[in-house]
């Protein structure tokens, strides 16, 4: 499993990519907005975090548009910004339109607000490079996040899906909308490629109490070593 940010904000970027063990980045409109963002900063700020995590890092941002030749026209621009830029495309009529297009015209699609096995199967059809089924939207509403992720992560995985651009890369598929570490464990273990997490989840990941507790006893027993 690979592990995204799910973050607009570079400091947590920065920190996160400095660990090592980071694989892409997520944004959407939301978290741009909470980060203070600015409609004529948008693609300078995408910019600067494909700066942060390098070329080898996707970084996914979100077109805002509504018709799929506005999509198209968005997607264009916003790929422009550097090669590692993802689009990211809703999971609907005109969406599914613009993804095909994008992906034909060499652009890896994320698609994203996937909910169902058969929005997925549409997607992975349309040629998007990746597929982002949410998990706590599900929990939010007393569904399981988790069953629903499942459901797409097997239906998928009866198919041999590329996308459509030049190369054909690998359908992938990011476990979206996660709230906690355990999420991500489950995500893993029904074999999702991704998770994009929220820094505050990606930090909740290293930690354990025993971890911990066992830390503490090791540089107890090595200060009676100093003081021996
Ligand atoms: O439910 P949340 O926590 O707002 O998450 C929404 C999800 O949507 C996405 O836009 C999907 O890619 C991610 O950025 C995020 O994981």
């Amino acid at each position: 499993m690979k592990f995204f940010l799910d973050t607009a904000d570079l400091a947590e970027i920065e920190e996160a990519a400095s660990w090592g063990a980071l694989g892409g980045v997520t944004t959407n409109p939301s978290l741009y907005a909470r980060i203070g963002g600015k409609l004529d900063d948008f693609h300078a700020h995408i910019g600067r975090i494909c700066e942060i995590v390098g070329p080898d890092c996707p970084v996914s941002a979100e077109s805002v548009a509504m018709t799929r030749d506005e999509i198209v026209a968005d997607g264009l621009e916003l790929a422009a910004i550097a090669p590692n830029v993802v689009v990211k495309v809703p999971t609907m009529v005109e969406g599914l339109a613009a993804t095909h297009e994008l992906a034909q015209r060499g652009v890896p699609v994320n698609m994203t607000l996937c909910f169902t096995v058969p929005q997925a199967l549409l997607a992975a059809r349309a040629g998007a490079r990746y597929i982002s089924p949410f998990v706590g939207r599900f929990d939010d509403i007393s569904d399981d996040g988790l069953a629903q992720l499942e459901s797409i992560v097997t239906a998928i995985g009866n198919y041999d899906f590329t996308d459509s651009t030049v190369n054909g890369e690998k359908l992938e598929i990011i476990a979206a909308s996660i709230r906690s570490a355990n999420h991500v464990t489950q995500a893993a273990l029904m074999g999702a490629d991704i998770a994009t997490v929220p820094f505050g989840v990606l930090k909740k990941m290293v930690q354990h109490p025993l971890t911990d507790r066992g830390l503490d006893a090791f540089m107890a027993d090595w200060e009676k070593v100093q003081g021996a």
